[in-house]
């Protein structure tokens, strides 16, 4: 190295005798003791000095790659650069000509075009902020030039900052070689305004101290100032590494910042003494108490009304909901909305609509059905698949239909439908053969099904009577038949009533038949029986229970809504409500029944709910409403009462209770029970199957805990089957 340093230093032109030792060491170790080109790389990199001081016809020996920079090509001429080689005496005729480049060619330390040595991309970077600064200084503009600056020998820029240049407003910095540790004496303030830094004794910097590096200026974000470069020195863009005088740990860490702006958003202080486990816990009971409340909608107010009384005073008419069932085509929808049309609940042009649009879809007679029917999907394959809910008021009673789908794979829904209703129109396809296949078919499931869900009492419609020219014959028939069903599956011949009709043409639905061969037929039409049922038993006094059946957004007012029936109890605006099996509290924001704004509800209406206070997530169809006072508890075992439609073993099961299903296993069979006397049949003896049509007693294990409790009705289905319906005990 030290033969090389002396080799260098004799090479270099005299004018660069200020060069120190160091500096020409630097490129000897970089280009591993080539002397001529580490001479080319410190000639090159010193010309401007050189230039400025006008030395000129400096005679320097050696190979100099990429010295084609037109500043030097006075002093460095390629010419005299090659002129003693002899591959330079080439006769004229054979010399090549020379097409410079259109790009500069990239090349190693020292080899690159213009004689600055090849940067890597944060150079680059760094270049092009220098010369970003360098033009805005020179428009009298603020910005601190890139450590590339500090390149440079000419010592006959100024130290001081240029006249109306602002002063530097970065944190000075020291040289290496000072203690990185030290402070600077007075902290610089980074949004000092001008005339502070201009009155700052920072403003000129001492010749010992660079300007920060890009890398700090990004790090530090101080807005950039400009540099006057201590230019007694220069070094090499390796060896800038400036360490700042401000100490980098005075600051909070990233993490501190982080936190801070958690404890900040969460409305809590900054970091206190550690907690102790007991704070710890209070804290967390805190945080969930401050989770129940959800958001800032104001609660509405409640008007602390006597429900009950109020609901005696209103004089409110008889509510009844009932379902239809019947096999797949029995005419179940036709048969509702021309009930419908006949009460005037739907207008003449609604129906023309739906008669022309079914005649384009070839389906004439479909229309009616349609009225109940309104999905698009459910136009296209002419069946019914969620409940259509549609209401009329008869003189005494106000009614909500819930026809259910007659298709198998609806069944959930059909049970759905039959949990909330109070008695069933069960509809028999009539026609020849028709009756026949329904009976095998969902006839006798569907009324299986609404027996064990509570319905106690069916109309039977003996429907499309007009095809088979109304035979009374057919009527008495088809009604021996379905009556002696019927008391087998447990309904009490009282609570059954057969209608001839026919749904199509409207013949004892709303009005008497003016067909003569249905003279026979005296008794009353399905409406009139429809309005002889028995006001509803409502629970009013019992504890609030209500299974959500359906669940929406209203806008911004009424953010979350539920919609489903009073199965007991009452409620009213501004009242607490505990959803299961989420355990979610939430308000009564408002209350809505048939689109009307109300106070209160009671047992046996169906309503719409705006809830506050609650997030969509926790809040699902098939969901329990009750009153945080007696909530309904959810569990993951149940033992209940079965009438078994097949085979029962331990196996998978699905327990479906209204529209909420979970998944299960039977786990146990208690015992076959006696359907008269409810006793069990065959003492202690093990039961390992039911039988079909067997009553039995069976223990249930979930996959979850869901809100079900005694008296309620479930039904076990397994491989879409319905394979028992009863009791939970
Ligand atoms: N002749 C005659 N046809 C009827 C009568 N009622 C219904 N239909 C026809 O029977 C077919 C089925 O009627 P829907 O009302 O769709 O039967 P549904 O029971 O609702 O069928 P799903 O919804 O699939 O269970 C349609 O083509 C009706 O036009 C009737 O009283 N007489």
């Amino acid at each position: 190295m030290r033969l090389g340093t002396i080799a260098v230093r004799e090479a270099l032109p005299p004018t660069a005798a200020y060069v120190t030792d160091k500096e020409i060491q630097e490129p000897l170790w970089h280009y591993y003791y080539d002397v001529e080109k580490s001479v080319a790389y410190l000639v090159s990199k010193h010309t401007p000095k050189l230039k400025m001081a006008k030395k000129e016809n400096v005679k320097v020996k050696g190979n100099v790659q990429g010295s084609r920079n037109d500043e030097c090509s006075n002093p460095f001429s390629v010419k005299d650069f090659f002129g003693d080689m002899p591959w330079l005496n080439i006769p004229l005729g054979r010399q090549a000509t020379f097409i410079a480049p259109l790009y500069p060619r990239g090349g190693l330390l020292g080899g690159s075009p213009d004689g600055v040595p090849k940067m890597s991309k944060l150079q680059v970077l760094a270049a092009a902020r220098k010369k970003k600064a360098q033009e805005q200084k020179s428009s009298g503009s603020t910005l601190v030039e890139a450590p590339m600056a500090n390149l440079t020998l000419d010592s006959s820029k100024s130290r001081e900052p240029k006249a109306g240049s602002s002063s530097r407003g970065f944190p000075q910095r020291k040289r290496k070689d000072s203690n990185p540790h030290e402070k600077a004496p007075t902290p610089v303030k980074r949004e000092s305004s001008k005339a502070e830094s201009q009155d700052s004794p920072m403003e000129t910097p001492p010749p010992d101290q660079a300007e920060p590096s890009a890398f700090a200026n990004t790090m530090f974000s101080t807005p950039p100032k400009p540099a006057q470069q201590p230019d007694s020195f220069f070094t090499l863009p390796y060896n800038a590494t400036p360490i700042a005088n401000t100490d980098p740990f005075a600051g909070p860490s990233p993490d501190d910042v982080v936190m801070a702006a958690q404890s900040k958003a969460s409305g809590k202080g900054g970091k206190g003494p550690p907690k102790t486990n007991g704070e710890k816990r209070a804290e967390q009971i805190a945080n969930g108490v401050e989770a129940l409340k959800m958001d800032d909608t104001p609660r509405a107010r409640s008007k602390n009304l006597d429900v009950l009384a109020e609901f005696e005073k209103a004089e409110t008419k008889n509510a009844a909901n009932f379902v239809v069932i019947g096999h797949v085509d029995a005419g179940k929808s036709t048969l509702m909305g021309r009930l419908l049309y006949d009460l005037k609940v739907v207008d003449q042009r609604t129906i023309d609509r739906y008669k022309r649009e079914a005649e384009k879809m070839g389906k004439s007679s479909f229309a009616l059905a349609w009225v109940l029917d309104q999905g698009s999907e459910e136009r296209a394959r002419g069946v019914t698949i969620d409940i259509a809910t549609n209401k009329f008021e008869t003189a005494k009673t106000a009614f909500t239909i819930l026809d259910a789908p007659g298709h198998r794979d609806f069944i959930p829904n059909m049970i759905a439908g039959a949990s909330q209703a109070d008695f069933a129109v069960l509809v028999i396809d009539a026609s020849t053969g028709s009756f026949e296949s329904g009976l095998k078919g969902q006839t006798k499931e569907h009324a299986l099904l609404v027996r064990s869900m509570g319905v106690q009492r069916i109309i039977t419609a003996i429907n499309k009577l007009d095809t088979v020219s109304w035979s009374q014959e057919r009527f008495d028939e088809i009604r021996t038949q379905i009556s002696s069903f019927l008391t087998t599956a447990g309904f009490l011949a009282k609570n059954l009533a057969f209608i001839p009709c026919s749904g199509l043409h409207g013949d004892f639905i709303a009005r008497r038949s003016t067909e003569e061969a249905a003279k026979w037929y005296t008794g009353p039409t399905l409406v009139e029986e429809l309005d002889n049922s028995e006001p509803v038993h409502r629970a009013l006094t019992k504890p609030l229970r209500l299974t959500i059946s359906d669940v929406f957004r209203g806008g911004i007012q009424n953010p979350l809504s539920i919609s489903g029936r009073i199965e007991a109890g009452s409620l009213q605006n501004g009242d607490a409500l505990l959803i299961q099996p989420a355990s979610q509290k939430c308000f009564i924001k408002a209350l809505e029944i048939d689109n009307a704004a109300v106070d209160w509800a009671v047992a046996g209406q169906n309503v719409v709910i705006h809830l506050s206070g609650i997030e969509e997530q926790y809040v699902k169809v098939g969901d329990v409403v009750s009153s945080p006072a007696s909530p309904i508890r959810n569990v993951k075992e149940l033992v209940c009462k079965v009438l078994a439609f097949e085979v029962l073993v331990p196996m998978s099961v699905e327990v479906i209770r209204g529209r909420l299903s979970v998944a299960g296993r039977i786990v146990g069979i208690l015992g076959v029970l006696d359907k008269g006397t409810g006793e069990v049949v065959g003492g202690k003896k093990k039961v390992r199957v039911v039988k079909p049509g067997q009553l039995a007693r069976v223990k249930v294990e979930l996959e979850r805990g869901v809100p079900l409790e005694a008296p309620g009705r479930v039904v076990l289905r397994s491989g879409g089957e319905t394979v028992a319906a009863g009791l939970l005990e």
